[in-house]
C-alpha cells in the first residue's frame, strides 16, 4: 500500500534522508521512530507528495506520489497544523469536503460521525478560542474528510496532554482495525510499542534497523535475569525473606546456581526481563551511522 524506494532528500550539501527503502502493507500499522533531526518529517513529506526527493521514488494506494490523483487516497497529517481560527470545526471540515469534492449528504454524515467518534465536542466554537487537543481532533477529521485508504501522520500526539494523547492513539488503533493503512512518526516510543506491528528506526538521515518489535528485541534488546535465592551471594538484595540477583546472561545464571548450592542454599525462581522499545532505540541510537550527512565537497568551513 506504501512504497519507498531508495529515497534521498538533499538540502543545499545536507543529506536529510537517504537509501530509504521499506513498504507498508495493506491494514499495517507502521511506525518510523527516530530522534530529533533523523529524517522522519522529510520521509513522511515525501511519501505525501509534499516534497520532492532529490532521488528515488514512492508509491502510495498504486499511485506514484507526484501523481495529484494519489491525493484522494491519502490523509495527511503534518507535525503543526496551523487551522484557520476563525473558522468553527464544522465549517472548517465542510470546506475541506469540498476542496476533495465530497458530496455535501455525505460530507455532513461523515463530519459528524468523525466528530462524534473523536469526542469532539463545541463544533460551533471558533478553532482559535480552542485548546491544542481540542485542534488536534479538528486537523484528524481533515485527515479523514475524504475516506482515504493511507493515512500518514506527523506526530500525531506530540505535545498533547497523556488523556488527549491515549484518545489519539486508541482512535488510531481502531482507524487501522477499520482497515486504514497507517504509517506514522513518533517519539513517545511507549505508544509505538501498543500499537505498530512494525517499525524503522532512523537515526542521521539513515534507516538503521527495521522489523516487528520481536525481531528488534532480538537484535538489539537485552534478557535481564532476576534470580531469587534462599542464600545471600555477593551482589544480592534481601527482598521478603530471600534474595535477589540481577544478570544478563544464561552463563551468569548458572554461576548463581553453582554458588548458591556452594553456599548451602538453591536457586528458587528465575524472572525475565525483556528491553522495552525505548531501551531498543537507545542501542541503536548510540551506535550511530558513522557517516558524514555532507554530500562530498559540500561540507561546511
Ligand atoms: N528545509 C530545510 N532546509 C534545510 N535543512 C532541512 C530542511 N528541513 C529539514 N532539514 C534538516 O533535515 C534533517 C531532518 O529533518 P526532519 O524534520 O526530517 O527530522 P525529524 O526526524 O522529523 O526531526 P524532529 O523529530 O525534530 O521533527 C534535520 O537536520 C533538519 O535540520
Amino acid at each position: 500500500m506504501i512504497e519507498a524506494r531508495e529515497l534521498r532528500k538533499e538540502y543545499g550539501g545536507f543529506v536529510a534522508v537517504e537509501g530509504s527503502t521499506f513498504s507498508v502493507d495493506s491494514g499495517e500499522v507502521f511506525g518510523v521512530i527516530g530522534p530529533n533531526g533523523a529524517g522522519k518529517t522529510t520521509t513522511l513529506k515525501m511519501l505525501a507528495g509534499l516534497l520532492d526527493p532529490t532521488s528515488g521514488s514512492a508509491e502510495v494506494a498504486g499511485y506514484d506520489v507526484a501523481e495529484t490523483r494519489m491525493r484522494h487516497h491519502l490523509g495527511f497529517l503534518p507535525e503543526e497544523s496551523p487551522l484557520y481560527e476563525e473558522m468553527t470545526p464544522i465549517s472548517y471540515l465542510s470546506f475541506f469536503a469540498d476542496l476533495y469534492d465530497v458530496d455535501g449528504d455525505v460530507a455532513e454524515r461523515r463530519i459528524h460521525d468523525t466528530l462524534d467518534d473523536l469526542q469532539l465536542e463545541h463544533r460551533h466554537r471558533q478553532l482559535g478560542d480552542m485548546s491544542k487537543g481540542m485542534k488536534r481532533k479538528v486537523a484528524i477529521a481533515r485527515s479523514l474528510i475524504n475516506d482515504p485508504e493511507v493515512l500518514i501522520y506527523d506526530e500525531p500526539a506530540s505535545g498533547l496532554d497523556p488523556l488527549t494523547t491515549n484518545y489519539i492513539i486508541e482512535f488510531t488503533e481502531r482507524l487501522a482495525e477499520e482497515g486504514k493503512t497507517i504509517i506514522f512518526s513518533a517519539h513517545n516510543l511507549f505508544h509505538v510499542e501498543s500499537i505498530c506491528d512494525r517499525v524503522v528506526i532512523m537515526n542521521e538521515g539513515q534507516i538503521v534497523a527495521r522489523g516487528d518489535l520481536d525481531q528488534l528485541q532480538r537484535e538489539y534488546g537485552e534478557t535481564t535475569y532476576h534470580v531469587y535465592t534462599t542464600v545471600e551471594l555477593a551482589d544480592s538484595v534481601r527482598e521478603n525473606g530471600r534474595y535477589r540477583s540481577v544478570v544478563q546472561s544464561m552463563d551468569a545464571v548458572e554461576e548463581i546456581r553453582a554458588s548458591a548450592a556452594e553456599a548451602g542454599g538453591e536457586v528458587i525462581d528465575i524472572r525475565t526481563e525483556e528491553s522495552s522499545l525505548e531501551e531498543v532505540f537507545l542501542n541503536v541510537a548510540e551506535s550511530g551511522t558513522g557517516g558524514s550527512r555532507y554530500v562530498e565537497g559540500e561540507e561546511p568551513q
